[in-house]
């Protein structure tokens, strides 16, 4: 899933005891796969692209300082960032010099482990409204479903009819159960409800919906809290993971929005929506490296397989290769 299993992987299946032919297929398709990735990323980053070819039109072998600095800005990430990534690099820097550097900005996001997960896996969506809570809600349920896992959907944003209905949809159109009660009532029991009814079906993942909020609306805030305390008391451990949903095309601003909600009830991961409508794909350097939170996913469009996990690597790579020819 993230490129740091991918490399192990690569590595025990070139030591396994395997016939050659098989060992060669299957290196050869975990390398289409993983171009298969960057491609998904240079199709998202398309308008981040042409804004970056703005200021280095041609493919080159060293790309100087400045043009290096201007396309970053260009790009929306912050320029403390910018500074930081730089510092002490030569008046023309090389692909391998600057994807050193660019990848470090990943390293402080602690590394997840998503082995031996615990049974139900309770995630918990929380953002600001319109970020794409509920379509990721549902590319990840598709996720799930691909990976062979059931899913349980939790319709906790109680506080728009039209969410529910909305949640209640994606479950229908990807055949997935969902928990869900009357516009008003307590979310907290929502999340409790679907727990249980994971608990007691033997469910594999549990993804609940939070109403969308402003890091300002204090009785939504302590709802939050409310229902992460109530997760606990339907599953200890639980939820396992709060991810927060950022909206790309706000770039920068979204960082101080996740700050927020990082004080208030302690974020895990972070999903950036809409990467495919926005120039600022630089903005996911400044995300990770802020908030020192990984980037799980990012989503590439509105349909339900429009969601890719989220690899420094492969990432970096393709804004790379807009601008270096390839490395001899
Ligand atoms: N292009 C694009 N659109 C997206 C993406 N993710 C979500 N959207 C669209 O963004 C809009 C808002 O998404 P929702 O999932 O309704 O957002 P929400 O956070 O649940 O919003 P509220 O229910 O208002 O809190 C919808 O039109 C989605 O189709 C994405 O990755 N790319």
């Amino acid at each position: 899933m993230f490129s740091f299993f991918k490399k192990k992987k690569d590595i025990d299946i070139e030591k396994e005891e395997l016939p050659l032919e098989i060992k060669e297929n299957t290196i050869q398709e975990i390398k289409a796969e993983n171009e298969q990735k960057k491609g998904f990323f240079s199709k998202a980053l398309e308008k981040t692209f042409e804004t970056i070819k703005t200021v280095v039109p041609q493919k080159k072998e060293k790309i100087s300082f400045d043009d290096i600095q201007e396309l970053l800005i260009e790009a929306d990430m912050e320029y403390e960032i910018i500074e930081k990534a730089m510092d002490g690099l030569p008046d023309e820097i090389t692909r391998k010099q600057l994807r050193h550097r660019l990848v470090m900005l990943f390293e402080h996001a602690p590394k997840v482990d998503l082995s031996n997960l615990p049974k139900p896996f309770v995630r918990l969506i929380i953002g600001v409204n319109g970020a794409g809570k509920t379509t990721t809600i549902a590319k990840l349920a598709n996720i799930s479903k691909k990976d062979g896992k059931s899913v349980i959907l939790g319709a906790g944003d109680t506080f728009r009819a039209a969410a529910i209905e909305q949640l209640s949809t994606w479950a229908a159109k990807l055949d997935v159960p969902i928990i869900k009660t009357k516009q008003g009532h307590d979310a907290s029991a929502v999340a409790f409800d679907t727990i249980s009814a994971a608990i007691a079906r033997n469910i594999d993942n549990v993804i609940i919906d939070t109403a969308g909020r402003l890091q300002t609306q204090t009785n939504l805030n302590n709802e939050l809290k409310k229902i992460v305390k109530v997760c606990e008391k339907a599953m200890t451990g639980a939820p396992h993971q709060k991810l927060m949903i950022l909206d790309g095309t706000q770039g920068n601003t979204a960082i101080a929005q996740a700050k927020a909600f990082n004080e208030m009830v302690g974020i895990d991961g972070i999903i950036v929506t809409k990467l495919d409508g926005t120039a600022k794909g630089g903005a996911l350097f400044s995300i990770s490296n802020q908030l020192e939170l990984p980037i799980f996913y990012v989503g590439v469009g509105e349909k339900q397989d429009d969601l890719i996990a989220f690899s420094p690597d492969d990432f970096v790579d393709s804004l790379l290769d807009e601008i270096y020819t390839p490395e001899k």
